[in-house]
């Protein structure tokens, strides 16, 4: 991709006020209090003189639309200038932000239909330009991304790409044909994005959802030549789901896990906005979620950007409406840097590179005069700087031309084959097909498929997956997308052990260096994703492990590296796993199985031990049905294993920092693992309570959920809540119920204050996971977890700290929150 100049420029945000609904007339709710008093400027009238220090009553945006005000207006006057740039090769996002029903998926559906409408209009007023435009829809529901365009509801991966950024993995791509293709692809999307009915909204959005069109032009004249340039860029049409509050909008169940992950990853995107808008300084965390990943060009990279913010009328909204405003202040003062997209052919490309390098070239000939004698051993020493610097740049050109050279012909060689095998010579194609030039198939593949798109030859299309992958070894922050990387270079190793006969088949490559040990892992990554990405049908010979030259294997164990689970193993070329000894670090729970000597002596053996340490821990059972399905057999019984490990560290976490036995409770009942968000819940309160277990160790105290807590007074509060559940536990539980109970926890039913001797036995031994399972029931039970657990799943979402009512301190929020808990 060319780079150009980009243009800086910041994000357009407009606030949109909707009119008041049915409901809130019905209701008699005032919604008079947010005027629009210009184009520009929102007023709140109803701010007190003690609430004005507080909250501003007047806002002022790029632009402001009252509730008369129709889509129409708001797309032609605020974002089709936006909207429009992704046919000059120019990226663009417009998205809605806002709380539950204020109106963003009215206004971003009409926006989207408006903008492609145009779209379709420039194409057929440029006839000199061959335009392709190409469709694709994903939802990002409870943190797992979902083709909007495919049924299958299995959930997408993100990949880092060194030029396009984070991309959605094998995203359903069509090309748009028509307008009527267009309204048919938008209908499925909206079949099957997530909707449900909340209290607010009867249908409400419970994903974001990320509309994307690719818009591709050549000039006519030049297809096909030379110099052919390609304009490409993207334009994302995002309607976000609503931010909503735990108590009216939500309901139990799916609605409540929905709305944290929608609160959860909205706090994410507001973090990251707010930090932009102060400067790029510091750490931003665009990782914290998948929303702010996918987003991260738009927020600040090459992109132009407008958000809408959609506020709603009425009274009871009033603090969600300032937050959106917030927010909107915020984001209008972050910058973006778009650039036009020029994407040049491999052709024309080689050209500018043969012109650099003669150009270098002539320069490094040519002697320049110094400009006095004084200045002579400077300027020597200058020169030679410049001079090295200058070769280390031919250097790389000449590697470049080289590359683009190769590239090129492959392409020739293609073109043959591909007109030979139309003229009835199949023996090429087999050729290709049987391996023998395995190494750029891929390469070939992908220009082929582009060519027979009828689109020209791109410097993007040229790069490899391959190239790709080169960027994977970049730790992802997303433990499940590590663990299935991992899991991956198991997948291969069995393959190598299977198709090891078909070594002979080709050269034998190294790829494992003689000492890199962190970049084997890599390598060994690398060639799963290689081997995943192999089209069916397309052979590709296995890789070796290394040279297959004896002496040499000494050199090539290696250690792989497991997300939060370092095996301490290494991959040898006789494809085996043998140990390097364990990692330190490894809990008992996480050790991997070694063999004899403490070594895992073979995939098999490796295997075998996984499998046996699955079935101590009764967890998976790992079929013996191929080799592919094993390798996943292991990931998930990795991946459970990893979960159960830190769960379990979490219960002996608990008791030591006295936490409170409804917080454990919620805890553990709510984030079972089997949700994949879960895995992050589960790290960061694992963080948490490190972090809270370190402060005690050292004496200090530490704040959580507002209230500063010492080892002391956590004793002191975990006893106060032991006390009153005590209190309760006649009330929850019938005579034969608590029998049953007492009888369990090893109680003598008629012994005296038995209820209090039940409150004490409660989550009171973590090392015996039965009476964990026991205790997370009974306070369940105790503190009716089933209909109350919505309002703390939301806590855990937004904040991941207990609410202070469940901390059991009798603080006024304690009483005010949750009047009917106990
Ligand atoms: N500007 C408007 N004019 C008229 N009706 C509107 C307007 N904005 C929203 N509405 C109506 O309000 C209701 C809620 O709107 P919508 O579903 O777009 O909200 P939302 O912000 O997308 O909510 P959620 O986040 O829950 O998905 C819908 O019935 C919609 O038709």
């Amino acid at each position: 991709m060319e780079k150009t100049d980009a243009r800086e420029e910041k994000i357009l945000v407009l606030v949109r006020l909707r009119p008041p609904n049915q409901k809130e007339i019905a209701a008699n709710e005032p919604t008079e209090d947010w005027e629009c008093l210009n184009d520009t400027t929102i007023l709140y009238r109803r701010n007190t003189l003690r609430q004005s220090s507080n909250f501003p009553s007047a806002y002022s945006f790029d632009r402001v639309y009252g509730g008369e005000c129709p889509t129409r207006h708001v797309y032609e006057n605020g974002t089709k200038d936006i909207a429009l740039s992704v046919v000059k090769g120019i990226n663009c996002s417009i998205f809605a932000y806002g709380q539950t029903s204020s109106g963003k998926t009215y206004t971003m559906s009409a926006i989207t239909e408006f903008a492609v409408a145009d779209i379709f209009d420039y194409i057929f007023q440029h006839e000199e330009r061959a335009f392709s435009v190409k469709f694709s829809a994903i939802e990002i529901y409870n943190e797992a991304i979902r083709d909007l365009l495919s049924s299958d509801g299995t959930s997408l991966r993100l990949r880092d790409d060194p030029e396009k950024g984070t991309v959605v993995e094998k995203a359903t791509e069509e090309t748009l044909r028509d307008w009527n293709h267009l309204k048919d692809l938008l209908s499925v999307c909206e079949a099957q994005r997530k909707i449900g009915e909340t209290s607010l909204n009867e249908r409400s959005s419970r994903s974001h959802q990320i509309i994307k069109l690719t818009v591709e032009s050549s000039a006519r004249e030049f297809l096909d030549k030379e110099n052919s340039t390609t304009l490409m860029a993207s334009v994302n049409f995002i309607d976000l789901a609503g931010s909503e509050r735990a108590s009216p909008a939500m309901s139990a169940g799916a609605r409540l896990k929905e709305g944290c992950h929608i609160n959860r990853s909205l706090l994410t995107l507001g973090t990251v906005i707010r930090k932009l808008s102060k400067g790029r300084q510091g750490h931003i965390n665009f990782r914290d979620s998948k929303l702010t990943r996918i987003l991260q060009p738009c927020l600040g990279g090459n992109s132009r950007t407008a958000i809408i913010c959609t506020l709603s009328p009425a009274r009871s909204h009033v603090e969600l409406t300032r937050n959106t405003l917030l927010f909107a202040c915020c984001a209008k003062e972050v910058t973006t840097k778009a650039r036009i997209n020029v994407v040049m052919s491999d052709k024309a490309l080689l050209k500018q590179l043969q012109r650099e390098l003669a150009r270098l070239e002539t320069e490094l000939r040519t002697p320049a005069t110094p400009a006095s004698k004084c200045d002579c051993a400077m300027t020597v020493r200058k020169k030679n700087l410049h001079i090295q610097k200058m070769e280390k740049e031919m250097a790389e050109l000449r590697e470049e031309r080289d590359l683009a050279q190769s590239r090129l012909e492959d392409i020739m060689r293609m073109v043959e084959l591909d007109e030979a095998s139309k003229c009835g010579t199949p023996q090429h194609i087999d050729k290709w097909e049987d391996g023998s030039v395995s190494q750029t198939s891929g390469v070939i593949d992908l220009e082929r498929n582009f060519i027979s798109d009828g689109m020209s030859i791109t410097r993007a299309s040229s790069h490899s997956e391959d190239d790709d992958d080169e960027e994977l070894p970049t730790r992802s922050e997303d433990p499940s997308e590590e663990y299935c990387r991992e899991v991956q270079c198991i997948e291969i190793e069995e393959s190598a052990t299977v198709n090891h006969k078909d070594e002979k088949r080709a050269e034998p490559k190294n790829i494992l260096g003689p000492s890199e040990d962190a970049s084997v892992g890599q390598n060994v990554r690398l060639r799963s994703w290689n081997r995943r990405e192999t089209a069916p049908g397309t052979s590709t010979p296995p890789e070796n492990l290394g040279t297959g030259r004896p002496e040499e294997e000494s050199h090539k164990n290696k250690k792989i590296v497991f997300s939060g689970l370092e095996l301490g193993s290494s991959v040898s070329r006789n494809d085996s796993l043998s140990s390097c000894g364990s990692d330190s670090t490894e809990t008992q729970s996480s050790r991997t199985p070694l063999g004899e000597e403490g070594g895992i002596t073979s995939i098999r053996t490796f295997v075998d031990g996984l499998k046996e340490m699955a079935k101590r821990q009764g967890q998976v059972s790992i079929t013996d049905d191929d080799s592919g399905k094993m390798g996943r057999d292991i990931g998930l019984v990795i991946m459970d294993m990893e979960f159960e490990r830190q769960r379990r560290e979490i219960v002996e976490l608990w008791q030591t920092c006295n936490v409170s036995l409804a917080h454990r409770t919620y805890f553990y009942l709510l984030f079972k693992g089997d949700d994949e968000a879960d895995s992050i819940y589960i790290g960061v309160e694992l963080r948490r309570l490190l972090f809270m277990k370190a402060r005690f160790s050292q004496g200090n105290q530490t704040l959580e959920g507002g209230e500063t807590l010492t080892l002391a007074s956590s004793r002191k509060a975990l006893h106060g809540e032991r006390m009153m559940l005590s209190k309760l536990v006649g009330k929850r539980f019938s005579g034969e119920e608590r029998r049953r109970i007492y009888h369990k926890f090893g109680i003598a039913v008629k012994s005296k204050r038995r209820r209090l001797q039940l409150v004490n036995e409660l989550w009171s031994n973590p090392k015996d996971m039965s009476q964990v399972v026991e205790s997370a029931d009974v306070v369940a039970k105790l503190v009716r977890f089933a209909e109350q657990g919505r309002a703390m799943k939301e806590m855990f979402g937004l904040a991941f700290t207990p609410p202070s009512f469940l901390t059991a301190q009798r603080s006024r929020s304690w009483r005010k929150s949750i009047p009917t808990l106990f």
